[in-house]
């Protein structure tokens, strides 16, 4: 890890009307690390993914990153030709969908070429080489890749979303519950996956997940969200094995217990 962080939010919140969405966030993530994000539903998860990877707008606050030169720049005052590229050029966005985050009418090399056309591929026989090194990096046999990804099973689209997302190497991937409503065999197998790639490519991720599980597999650093706010912060392992607020004892028990 490097000392300078890739992101920055400050004072970061969202109200939807009189609701909170969420409450003063501060955090930071540094290049190649795993930060999860842990709550109840309806705790800010998604809210708080949605301002820093800047889709939705925040009512106070800022979210700062870290361009590939080297300046830390305010997102809100990018352009839109700017957060364009920067969106398909130095991140990624693993949805828990797949249908949200594939062109599902794409074959499944297009969907992963694509990303690569978009930061300037433009050698067909190269394209498609890529493309199906990835495939046959996220388990999907390379006489696929004609399909499109209605043919594909639940797991099998949500390797090819990794696929696409990662292909052009970017710097900060944001996953909002990535093994969410996958059989239980088939998440651990995708988590080993995930796990697999971050280390390889040196990847930072922000990850939303309700299940401690996959925040102690995956993550460096978690924090715990309730009522908007986040209420703990620490390395995973020791926020899940000695967590200092009580209402993370409740969640670390609970799903124990459970
Ligand atoms: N578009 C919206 N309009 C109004 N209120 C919203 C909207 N989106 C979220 N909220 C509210 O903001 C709060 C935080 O919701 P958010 O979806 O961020 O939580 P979450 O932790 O991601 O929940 P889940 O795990 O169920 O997805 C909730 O009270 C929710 O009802």
């Amino acid at each position: 890890m490097t000392e300078h962080p890739l992101l920055i939010a400050e004072g970061l919140s969202k109200n939807y009307g009189a609701r909170i969405g969420c409450r003063d966030v501060a955090l930071e993530v540094y290049p190649g690390e795993v930060l999860a994000v842990v709550g109840e539903s309806g705790s800010g998860k998604s809210t708080l993914l949605g301002l820093l990877s800047t889709e939705l707008e925040p009512s106070a606050g800022r979210v700062s990153y870290r361009l590939r030169d080297g300046r830390l720049k305010d997102l809100s005052t990018l352009g839109a030709a700017e957060k364009r590229l920067l969106v398909r050029t130095d991140w990624g966005f693993v949805r828990q969908n797949p249908a949200d985050g594939l062109r599902m009418a794409v074959s499944a090399g297009g969907n992963v070429g694509e990303r690569l056309m978009a930061v300037g591929g433009r050698h067909y026989g190269n394209i498609r080489h890529e493309a199906l090194d990835w495939l046959a990096k996220v388990e999907i046999a390379g006489d696929r890749i004609d399909d499109d990804p209605r043919a594909f099973s639940g797991g099998m689209r949500q390797r090819l979303q990794i696929a696409r997302n990662l292909v052009t190497r970017p710097r900060l991937v944001f996953m909002d519950e990535p093994t969410g409503g996958l059989d239980v065999s088939v998440q651990a197998r995708l988590l080993d996956l995930i796990r697999g790639l971050v280390a390889e490519l040196g990847l930072a991720v922000i990850i939303v997940t309700h299940d401690l599980a996959v925040a102690r597999l995956l993550s460096h650093r978690m924090v715990v969200m309730r009522h908007g706010r986040v209420i703990e912060t620490g390395i995973t392992d020791q926020v899940l094995d000695d967590p200092r607020e009580p209402y993370t004892q409740l969640l670390v028990s609970s799903v124990l217990a459970a």
